[in-house]
């Protein structure tokens, strides 16, 4: 079993995977989300991340689905989980140099990785599973094999990383983000930094024997191997939070072509504010590490956009496949496109491609458009989730 046999990449497969789910995402989800059943077997939650990271489904859709079957009241928990995901777009979205932050110190964790023996020896056993603690090991194969982690697992895993293995948090991030279909530069980021103790600061999240015996049903009892203190890793302050980005109008005078990137592959509300007559359709290949990706993350983003690119091409007159921003800069001089429109990538490497594109003294005006639901979410994301979810019963009713 592949990583891609267990997550189809198509919005079809997405759609029947969240219609099997909706009757178990009530008080089902509520009692059962935190059991970790090992690869293959997490029918207790809804692995929906790989599709809605990517937006071959949206968060809209799944909430309506399942607020369409169960009351807010005994769904409470799963949306809750869906609008953590919106929280953590919004929260980076508004501190953007907290990704740059994280890059940098990447790099410089890298370069010590190279040049220092011990510490590659033990960042090599950590990425393939070759610890002492047995379910480290089995995480980091499934993550590896399966490119999906069980939340629970997630938790554990960089847990142990940082705190018994004492391996900078920024690799484990790293080795994520490489390896997971539904890899995220926010979710991922932010959830290593609340496990160092640096998002809810002083306060970590300190993996225990106890509980991964009790949540994997005794699968392992990793008992005596675990650190018994965590002490909060030191980092970047918080930043405030700043003023969303200000996207410039559409003119619908321009002939306008539609760039489309892995990080919304669902711009049907773009069509509804321009007319593009052009597709292209771009592979951003890296960006996110000195290290490439594993090649299951890549083969899931193409074959997601081809998805993609098979439900939208009949809007529009032609459609092109470009690799490089030269690539763009030619489709766009061929087709002699006045503007480009995209769905708005957020924070992370498909944004910066854009933002190198946007300024190429050849590029057509750049005009990305903020889905409704993040422009009405990520106005929230100011301080922590507890004020966030205050909104979320005004962000459900803007649903429909
Ligand atoms: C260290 C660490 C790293 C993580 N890295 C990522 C990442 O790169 N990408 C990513 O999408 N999620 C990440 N998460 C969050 C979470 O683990 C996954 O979203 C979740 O496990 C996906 O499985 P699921 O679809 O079955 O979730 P479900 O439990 O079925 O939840 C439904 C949806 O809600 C969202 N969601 C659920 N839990 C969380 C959460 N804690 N934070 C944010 N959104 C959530 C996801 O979009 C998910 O698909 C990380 C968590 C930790 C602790």
């Amino acid at each position: 079993m592949t990583a891609l046999d267990l997550f189809p990449p198509t919005r079809t497969a997405a759609l029947e995977r969240l219609s099997a789910f909706v009757p178990k995402a009530g008080r089902a989800y509520a009692a059962r989300r935190n059991y970790d059943h090992g690869p293959g077997q997490h029918g207790d939650v809804s692995t929906l991340s790989p599709y809605v990271r990517c937006r071959l489904i949206t968060e809209a859709e799944i909430l309506t689905a399942v607020l369409g079957r169960h009351s807010e009241k005994s769904a409470e928990k799963f949306i809750q989980e869906v609008f953590w995901r919106t929280y953590w777009k919004g929260w980076l979205e508004r501190r953007p140099t907290v990704w740059e932050a994280y890059q940098h110190d990447l790099r410089q964790a890298w370069d010590a990785v190279q040049s220092q023996t011990g510490l590659r020896d033990r960042w090599t056993c950590a990425c393939l599973g070759n610890t002492d603690i047995e379910c480290f090991n089995n995480w980091a194969q499934e993550l590896v094999s399966m490119g999906y982690l069980h939340n629970h697992a997630r938790m554990w895993f960089a847990s142990i990383w940082v705190f018994t293995l004492e391996l900078p948090w920024q690799l484990g991030a790293d080795f994520f983000l490489r390896h997971l279909l539904d890899g995220d530069p926010a979710c991922n980021t932010l959830s290593w930094r609340w496990v160092a103790g640096l998002q809810t600061v002083g306060k970590t999240y300190q993996a225990r024997a106890d509980n991964i015996a009790k949540y994997t049903n005794g699968r392992f009892r990793p008992r005596g191997q675990l650190a018994q203190t965590a002490a909060p890793r030191s980092g970047q302050p918080v930043p405030p939070p700043q003023a969303l980005r200000a996207l410039p109008p559409v003119d619908r005078g321009l002939k306008t072509g539609l760039l489309l990137h892995h990080d919304d592959l669902s711009p049907g509300y773009v069509f509804d504010q321009a007319a593009p007559v052009s597709l292209c359709h771009v592979a951003v290949e890296n960006g996110i590490s000195p290290l490439l990706p594993a090649p299951h993350v890549g083969d899931f983003r193409t074959a997601a956009t081809r998805d993609s690119v098979a439900r939208y091409q009949h809007r529009v007159d032609t459609v092109t496949e470009a690799r490089s921003l030269d690539d763009i800069l030619s489709w766009a001089a061929r087709e002699r496109l006045g503007q480009i429109v995209m769905t708005e990538p957020p924070v992370g490497p498909v944004a910066a491609f854009m933002d190198r594109l946007a300024t190429h003294p050849d590029a057509p005006l750049l005009r990305p458009l903020r889905r409704p639901y993040d422009q009405a979410a990520w106005p929230h994301a100011t301080t922590g989730f507890f004020g966030f979810r205050k909104a979320i019963p005004d962000l459900i009713a803007r649903l429909n």
